[in-house]
């Protein structure tokens, strides 16, 4: 640089620059006002990403805090989440009185809107599981949102959408902290999203037909009269401080655990019907013989097929939808009669297979599929049924041992509150499946599976191809 060069007379802030005479004045040799500008613009905007940098991080900071905070808290809580986002639902389901199926037209509807569907698909033959989901789909959504729900256009759409949903949520939830940073879990979320548009979706248009969501009639009010249902328009069952979205929440959960848990059943049993055809005669018998050719099915007949009650029962005994219960004492340690003290805070977990298979209270044919064992003396379908003894019909007893050893619902105040009402509706869908279907296997069988049925032994459940032959009535 040229010494004469006076490199100091080159403000170095704003000010300095606008104290002077100006750019004309400054030495050419540092490049004059131009070169003081470039460098000024640089500074600025260095500053202005600084200070953006840092407000960024702060908030991220506060974020990333309040996130472990709340998972410190959440750590705290003994046991797996809760499926039901809002507990109002549950409580207002568990007060509102039973959950129960409408008359032998509506478990008509559903089979035919299940063959429909299927046979727009395959006329040769169905697959049980499929068939079965679908079964479960219609039979809860029908429950749900009544008449609505049946010429909804986007049922096929939101059934799809309701599986890939359930299909992954058990993966997900197996994290501690949500995994927002894998792109699977990010397309799960927006799958969740999705489900809850069709979800709200469903919830308006059941609202805006003036039919409740329980469908009028299908819950019926415990003082004897027949309610409006737990969502009619006024919102009475979304409890007292339910907003909607708490709502919607609580009918998603409701939807993914309900049919599930009801498809596996209704599989389990389908299975057992297509691979024995001397339960499939006996089911058959008893349902005939309740119910003539001419007289439409009800509920009151279902609760006199005592074979297929008893089937139900034992089917979910055998295979129950899931393998533990949990229980937590959060805040005093428990005393068992036996003595045994269980620390508050530990979890006690029931094996539901061990107990439900457990041969010093089942017999030594506890692995064997046989209903008969639910109309002995020492089992009271009535209790199962949760209903008052006698008071539906059922009065085989009133020694129940081994009521209590059957726990595919749970037991005690946070027992399924779905009980009565799915063992109810999977027998009126039986019922009225096989009242007007033969259901058989599809000729192709395979050898491995000719395996399974002669083993009797049903731990895995097949996936069978069934064909259905309408009867002659
Ligand atoms: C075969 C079908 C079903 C099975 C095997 C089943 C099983 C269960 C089990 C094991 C529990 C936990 C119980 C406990 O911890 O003691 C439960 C809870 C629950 N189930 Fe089901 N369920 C079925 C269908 C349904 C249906 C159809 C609904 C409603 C439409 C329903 C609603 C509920 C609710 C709301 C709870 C939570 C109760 C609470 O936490 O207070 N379930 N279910």
């Amino acid at each position: 640089m040229d010494s004469s060069c006076d490199a100091a007379a080159v403000p170095f802030t704003l000010i300095g620059a606008l104290l002077t005479a100006g750019p004309a004045a400054w030495p050419a040799c540092v490049g004059g006002g131009r070169a003081f500008l470039r460098d000024y613009a640089q500074r600025g905007t260095n500053a202005l990403l600084w200070a953006g940098l840092l407000a960024t991080t702060w908030v991220l900071l506060l974020r990333l805090v309040a996130l472990l905070r709340l998972w410190a808290l959440g750590s705290r809580i003994p046991g797996p989440h809760a499926f039901l986002a809002d507990p109002g639902l549950a409580a207002v389901l568990r007060a509102g009185g039973d959950i129960t199926v409408g008359g032998g037209q509506g478990s008509l509807k559903i089979t035919n809107a299940v063959l429909g569907r299927i046979r727009s698909i395959s006329s040769d033959f169905v697959e049980s599981r499929y068939f079965s989901q679908h079964m479960a789909f219609n039979i809860i959504g029908a429950t749900l949102f009544g008449d609505a729900f049946f010429d909804w256009s986007d049922a096929a759409a939101y059934e799809e959408l309701l599986m890939m949903v359930a299909k992954d949520g058990c993966f997900w939830a197996s994290y501690a902290v949500p995994p927002f940073w894998k792109p699977g879990y990010r397309r799960y979320r927006t799958l969740c999203a999705k489900f809850k548009i069709f979800t709200q979706g469903i919830i308006r248009k059941s609202k805006d037909q003036n039919i409740t969501l329980s469908h009028v009639g299908m819950i019926k009010d415990p003082r004897g009269g027949v309610s409006n249902g737990m969502m009619s328009g006024d919102g009475a069952a979304e409890g007292p401080h339910s907003s909607e979205e708490e709502t919607c929440g609580s009918i998603m959960g409701l939807m993914l655990h309900g049919i599930s848990t009801s498809a596996n059943l209704i599989s389990n049993i389908l299975t057992r019907v297509v691979l024995s055809p001397k339960l499939q005669d006996q089911l058959y018998a008893d349902i005939v013989a309740i119910c003539n050719e001419s007289s439409e099915l009800n509920i009151d007949d279902v609760l006199r097929m005592q074979y297929l009650l008893a089937t139900v029962c034992e089917s979910a005994r055998l295979l129950p939808a899931g393998p533990l219960l949990q229980r937590c004492s959060l805040e005093h340690d428990l005393t068992l009669e036996s003595g045994i003290t269980v620390p508050a805070g530990a979890v006690l977990v029931v094996p539901l297979h061990l107990v439900q298979m457990d041969n010093s209270m089942w017999g030594s044919d506890a692995g064997q599929f046989n209903p008969q064992r639910f109309l002995e003396k020492d089992v009271d379908i009535g209790e199962i049924l949760a209903a008052p003894n006698g008071s539906n019909g059922i009065n085989l007893s009133t020694e129940c041992a081994k009521t209590e050893s059957f726990l595919p619902f749970g037991s005690g105040s946070r027992a399924c509150v779905g009980q009565k009402f799915v063992i109810l509706a999977i027998s009126m869908l039986i019922a009225s499946l096989l009242r007007n279907y033969e259901v058989k296997p599809h000729p192709h069988v395979s050898k491995e599976m000719d395996q399974t049925i002669r083993s009797n032994n049903l731990h895995h459940l097949p996936n069978l191809k069934i064909t259905l032959i309408k009867r002659e009535i």
